[in-house]
């Protein structure tokens, strides 16, 4: 999100058509708003890209970059497929009553309990990811008389340039059958061979917060590839072809992030130089939907002055609702939610409350004046914030808002002390 197409009225930012001030107020800080037209225009965007380019296409929403049910629930509206990543994460969504043959369940040491509730619960497809997974589902599907669609899930040796945690498909991962090393065509013969397993293509993933197009593009062509090995091999033709996710998004005005018109164009491209018949394509597109939807609103409270050095500004969260820049060096960017119409007058780090010197939301902010009580609004925090959550320092985590056309929803309920020592016994 850039600072100035932000929307304000009477100063203070406005958000879905709701004013933020009003909601701090309501619901307390620190508080996560998800503006939910953002999200429906940026899944519709994804669809039309497709379809433009005339491609059988799944968009599944990789939920694991913000899982609550609410969330599932704007999915299922807008139609589209999720995928899962833990028998929680299937829970969550099954309880919010998304149908269960739209979900892929993908994760790298899925356990037998969680193999066995998503063949239980007739997941759509099932990703696998290592040997011992498909022995583990072979053996379950034989127990429950059961059977079930299921793609490999790829190392295809590319490497994407991000961040070193957001790179998964190069060859030295923990995820998938490497293709390189043989590993892949073993696993197709052991799933083609079970009669209890419906092969229906295969994925790949190389990372996240990717800028370009060029690693989707040598993804695409790269999986094209392996199909044409695996058709010479097996005689096997992939139904859907799964490029995953990645796209990244814009947190600061050095990003510069690619549209879905971009990419998806160039992947058709590619995709439409075989002579066979190009698969259905599927993307798992995470951060891109929610990422910029979401802002975290903090109170400001106490200030320290380093004279002739630095300032630091502490606000009421921190870490524990966003552990992203201490884990990956993110940047984010804020504003005063209530003196949008205010000139910016300093430079101050932006500390968060808990316990750890490296817990600092934003390196470099400039602001205006500021005191206790001022609201900052963190920009583009709904991917990887509140999913990533956690209660360090045994602080609650916050409550989580939705607004849409004018209108705000509680969707999670702020954690109370009470929540915090539920499942505390004595000694
Ligand atoms: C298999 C898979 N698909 C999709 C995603 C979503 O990525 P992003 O949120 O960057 O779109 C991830 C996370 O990196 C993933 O591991
Ligand atoms: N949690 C990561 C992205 C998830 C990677 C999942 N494979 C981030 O915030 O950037």
């Amino acid at each position: 999100m850039i600072i100035d197409d932000l929307k304000s009225e009477n100063g203070h930012l406005m958000i879905g058509g709701v004013d933020s001030v009003e909601l701090a107020k309501k619901y307390g800080t620190p508080l996560y708003v998800f503006d939910i037209s953002q999200v429906r225009s940026q899944i519709r965007k994804f669809k039309s890209a497709f379809e433009k380019n005339n491609l059988k296409y799944q968009i599944s929403y990789a939920s694991k970059a913000f899982a609550v049910k609410a969330i599932y629930q704007v999915m299922k509206q807008e139609d589209v497929h999720i995928d899962v990543v833990s028998g929680g994460e299937l829970y969550t969504a099954l309880s919010a009553g998304f149908p269960s043959e739209k979900i892929s369940f993908h994760g790298n040491n899925k356990s037998y309990d969680e193999l066995l509730m998503a063949v239980k619960e007739h997941v759509g497809v099932i990703m696998l990811d290592n040997f011992h997974e498909i022995d583990l589902l072979s053996q379950i599907l034989k127990q429950e008389k059961a059977t079930t669609k299921v793609m490999l899930r790829l190392t295809p040796g590319i490497s994407a340039h991000t961040h070193k945690y957001d790179q998964t498909g190069q060859t030295d991962s923990k995820f998938g059958f490497d293709v390189e090393s043989g590993q892949a065509d073993k696993a197709m013969k052991s799933v083609l061979d079970d009669e209890n397993m419906e092969l229906t293509g295969i994925h790949a993933h190389i990372g996240s917060q990717i800028f370009g197009t060029q690693g989707f593009v040598m993804l695409a062509k790269k999986m094209m590839e392996i199909a044409k090995k695996f058709q010479a091999e097996f005689n096997y033709w992939p139904k859907v072809i799964n490029l995953g996710g990645g796209f990244g998004i814009s947190y600061n005005e050095d990003d510069d992030p690619i549209t879905a018109d971009e990419f998806i164009g160039q992947i058709a491209d590619e995709l439409k130089k075989t002579n066979n018949e190009v698969p259905e394509i599927w993307i798992e597109p995470g951060r891109s939907i929610v990422g910029p939807a979401g802002y975290t609103l903090y109170t400001v409270g106490s200030r320290k002055d380093i004279p002739n050095l630095t300032s630091y500004l502490s606000v009421d969260g921190g870490m524990g609702d966003n552990i992203r820049p201490a884990l990956y060096q993110a940047k984010y960017e804020a504003v005063i939610a209530n003196k949008m119409d205010q000139p910016n007058e300093q430079t101050v780090h932006i500390a968060g409350k808990y316990c750890e010197s490296g817990d600092i939301l934003i390196d470099q902010q400039q602001l205006p004046k500021t005191k206790p009580g001022d609201i900052l609004a963190m920009l583009d925090t709904g991917a990887y914030g509140y999913s990533m959550a956690m209660n360090y320092n045994r602080n609650p985590r916050p409550a989580v808002v939705f607004v849409e056309d004018g209108q705000d929803k509680l969707v999670v309920k702020r954690e109370t002390y009470q929540d915090l020592t539920s499942l505390d016994l004595d000694y």
